[in-house]
């Protein structure tokens, strides 16, 4: 892609050939792209720094786009529509395919440049690929089913749907998975027959514009999709543009608010995936090897910078003490620092200030009676050059009750709050009392049990025995504040297209005047 000035390893290459290491890479080119090609933001002023999570340097320079370069961006995808919108499912398809084969021979370095700008461990860095690529096979491979439905009515007449791409839809993007995040939104919307211009986060905004670069590589046509850089502004001109259809957010049930509020001026569907606080119920019948396995998974993926996370882990009485002293074992040995490391499980927190705002719910938890099981503290690597990065040990709290600000409030960080319950009525009160619902979990080794359970659970996503696993077959949304429509699965066309009924009259019109 040629966006980075890298300085070359000088260890040996092992067989995975790794081209960066943390703390040499430069991002020097111009991130927003559209009409074809990278562009640079007219707009000097808000120049912002992009920092390198492992290390605290300075990776890049963000330059907002204003209302200019928004006009630009969204008359080339309105350009791109005319033509996009006419192709056959198959013929869009075929240039999905052909990206997704891109992704795929280039998923180290994608995964490389993410792991840069977002901090995670590069091997969860290639998993968010293969479910970036992934969802664009999916997508392709329904683009040519959109149909519509015959209906016959008296006399011969009769009616037929067609299912109709939507426009200019606009994609806003959250932190924590930007490769993923551009590309669960982009799949189903190119797939309908929409073009796409969306916005990182100011955060995080490398490897979108990768994309952009690979959907153009594949054949798409100029301005199919185009990447904006900015904040709250630039996305507040997307959210207003007249020429906008739709918006898909990613983030936080505020941002969340204020995108809705902005899409109704337009009377614009909007998509929107929000915070969580979900509960895990891990009954005394599980197998309490797989219920750690899967409270780990349900908090620590992604320096536990997940909106699915399943963060208030509800446990039986009974089998409190054995899970927490495997849970905190196995905490304690999850393996934090560079995270281009192969070994590495979990890398450095997003930002210096979120991190500060994850220890200071740890100090808040301590206050109001928690009790620190493990973790919980800033970590300074040993490697010098790792020393200002914003790393922290990964935290178990115990003695936690509903009332408790960590267990109330979405932490966004690697701190699971550990919970006791005696019975299944009292536990799927306690589990519900929230205003979020993105997803749920339960081990349980009852079959009855754990789907009655899940029947009472009021969340979009729930795991049985397993937790955040997100195939892209299988929709995924909230419930209540956690958001509104679904990414993923074959319901997602429905978000991403309208239908319009054609009437055909095959006799003389039967006028009442
Ligand atoms: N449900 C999901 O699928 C999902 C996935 C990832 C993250 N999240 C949630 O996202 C949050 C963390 O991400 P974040 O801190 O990036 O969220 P955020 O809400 O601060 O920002 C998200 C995006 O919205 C943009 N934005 C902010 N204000 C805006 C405005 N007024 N108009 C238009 N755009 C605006 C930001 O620039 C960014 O691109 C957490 O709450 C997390 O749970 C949800
Ligand atoms: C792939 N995960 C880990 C389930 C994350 C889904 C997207 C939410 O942040």
């Amino acid at each position: 892609f040629t966006v980075i000035n890298s300085e070359p390893q000088t260890a040996p290459l092992a067989a995975a050939v790794r081209c960066v290491s943390s703390g040499s890479v430069d991002i020097t080119v111009p991130l927003n792209f559209w009409a074809g090609k990278r562009r640079t933001s007219l707009e000097k002023r808000n120049r912002e720094n992009v920092y390198e999570p492992a290390t605290g340097r300075v990776l890049c320079h963000l330059e907002p786009c204003g209302a200019v370069e928004v006009d630009q961006a969204v008359e080339s995808a309105k350009s791109a529509f005319s033509h996009w919108s006419k192709m056959s499912g198959m013929e869009r398809a075929r240039i999905m395919i052909e990206t997704a084969h891109i992704i795929e021979s280039r998923r180290e370095e994608i995964a490389e440049i993410e792991v840069v700008n977002n901090g995670k461990s590069i091997t969860e860095a290639r998993l968010d690929v293969d479910s970036a690529r992934l969802c664009i096979e999916y997508y392709a491979g329904l683009a040519s089913t959109m149909a519509g439905q015959h209906v016959q009515l008296p006399g011969g007449s009769f009616a037929y749907t067609r299912r109709e791409p939507l426009g200019v839809c606009v994609g806003i993007g959250a932190w924590n998975y930007p490769f993923q995040i551009a590309a669960w939104k982009s799949a189903p919307a190119l797939a309908c027959g929409n073009s796409m211009v969306f916005k990182p986060s100011p955060v995080t905004p490398a490897t979108a514009v990768l994309l952009a670069e690979l959907y153009a590589k594949a054949g798409a046509p100029e301005g199919l999709f185009n990447v904006v850089q900015g904040g709250q502004e630039t996305g507040s001109l997307l959210c207003h543009h007249p020429d906008v259809a739709k918006v898909s957010f990613t983030g936080s049930v505020p941002t969340g608010k204020k995108i809705m509020e902005m899409a109704s001026k337009g009377v614009k569907p909007v998509t929107l995936e929000l915070g969580g606080k979900s509960p895990l119920l891990i009954f005394q019948d599980s197998e309490v090897e797989n219920a750690v396995r899967g409270a780990l998974m349900a908090n620590f993926l992604s320096q536990g910078q997940v909106c699915s996370n399943g963060t208030r882990v509800f446990v039986q009485r009974d089998i409190l003490p054995e899970f927490l002293e495997e849970v905190v074992k196995r905490t304690q040995a999850i393996e934090i620092g560079d995270p281009l490391l192969e070994h590495t499980r979990m890398g450095a927190l997003v930002s210096r200030a979120h991190l500060e705002k994850v220890l200071s719910f740890v100090d808040q938890a301590k206050k109001e009676g928690a009790t620190v099981l493990c973790g919980g503290e800033p970590f300074v690597p040993s490697d010098p050059k790792l020393r200002g990065g914003y790393y922290m040990t990964p935290c178990v709290l115990g003695d936690c009750t509903d009332e408790m600000t960590c267990v109330k409030e979405e932490i966004f960080g690697p701190v699971m709050s550990v919970l006791s319950f005696e019975t299944e009525e009292e536990v799927l009160q306690r589990a519900n009392d929230t205003t979020m619902g993105l997803a749920a979990g339960v081990f349980t080794s009852d079959v009855r049990r754990a789907h009655r359970v899940v029947a009472h659970l009021k969340a979009g996503s729930c795991f049985i025995n397993n937790y955040n696993i997100t195939p892209v077959e299988v929709p995924f949304g909230g419930f209540k504040m956690s958001g509104i429509g679904r990414e993923n699965g074959q319901v997602t066309i429905e978000y991403y297209s309208q239908l319009k009924t054609v009437f055909v009259e095959m006799g003389d019109v039967d006028s009442l005047f």
